[in-house]
């Protein structure tokens, strides 16, 4: 992979203390015209990495939040080309590594060829395909590699250790550990904090060569702190996705949004004494 991508430098560059916070928001929610200037803001509160959803009608993976943020956003007439031009808005203001997540088929249906040369014109740095399992596309990683864009693949709890390490050999940016079986979705605390520890053990001693961010269900800086502990950082898509949802269209939305992600970084307290 090429040495620019964004991804790698921000893990390259940080400090041995700090979590990667990387934050997922479904693309054209909760306005197509909107997503570069959220993004952009997100970024200035803290966000290190920035996965952009494309949204599905058929999301398998997605609990009711962002079913419905992927719902708004096709209601816009949002699709991958659009998508492409809200990062090229994007990285008119920001050098913030972005991640293009979403199912397979309509990247299939765009050519697979076009998908990676069109993402690395725009300034993509990665993609998080979950349909698509490692190794059953080769195709998918030679285009994507080429391009220099990385492959970031999942592990969960139900994946066994030897294909553990196979998935940290295929990926690149880093392997993003699934914290729960199941669907996306914010979770209470107790919830996210209790099965997850020796899973957390078994990720981090077969994922070597790769950085591990974790997610699924995190909605809070302390639920944040406690579940990333042994690893590189944390996703959070959800719950920032129903502070939109709660703020949203009042004029101060991106603000609160904005806000919300200051304290998710630090905590409350921190953003009291900053
Ligand atoms: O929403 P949560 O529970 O905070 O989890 C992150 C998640 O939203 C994001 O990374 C994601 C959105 N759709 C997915 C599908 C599969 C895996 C991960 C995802």
């Amino acid at each position: 992979m090429s040495k620019k991508n964004r991804i790698e430098t921000i893990f390259h560059n940080r400090r041995p203390d700090q979590k990667i916070m990387s934050l997922f928001v479904t693309a054209g929610y909760p306005e197509v015209e909107k997503t570069p200037e959220l993004v952009v803001e997100l970024t200035k509160s803290g966000a290190d990495i920035i996965e952009l959803g494309m949204p599905f009608s058929d999301p398998l993976a997605d609990g009711p939040t962002i079913q419905f943020a992927n719902k708004t956003a096709i209601d816009q007439g949002v699709n991958i080309e659009s998508i492409f031009e809200m990062v090229r808005r994007i990285r008119e203001k920001s050098e913030v590594p972005v991640v293009l997540m979403g199912y397979i088929n309509p990247v299939l249906k765009f050519g697979l060829n076009s998908f990676f040369s069109r993402a690395a014109e725009c300034g993509v740095d990665g993609v998080i395909i979950p349909d698509a399992p490692p190794g059953e596309l080769p195709e998918l990683d030679e285009l994507a590699a080429g391009n220099g864009i990385a492959t970031i693949y999942l592990v969960a709890p139900n994946t066994p250790d030897e294909r553990m390490k196979e998935i940290d050999k295929r990926s690149s940016g880093f392997v993003y550990c699934v914290s729960v079986a199941g669907v996306t979705g914010a979770r209470k605390g107790a919830e996210v904090s209790r099965s997850v520890t020796s899973f957390i053990q078994r990720v981090t001693s077969n994922v070597t060569k790769n950085p591990v961010l974790i997610g699924f269900g995190i909605s809070s800086h302390e639920d944040a702190v406690q579940i990333s502990k042994e690893v590189d950082g944390f996703i959070v898509g959800s719950a920032l996705i129903d502070k939109i949802r709660e703020e949203y269209p009042a004029s101060d939305w991106i603000q609160k949004t904005a806000d919300f992600v200051k304290v998710l970084k630090i905590g409350e307290h921190q953003k009291q004494v900053m």
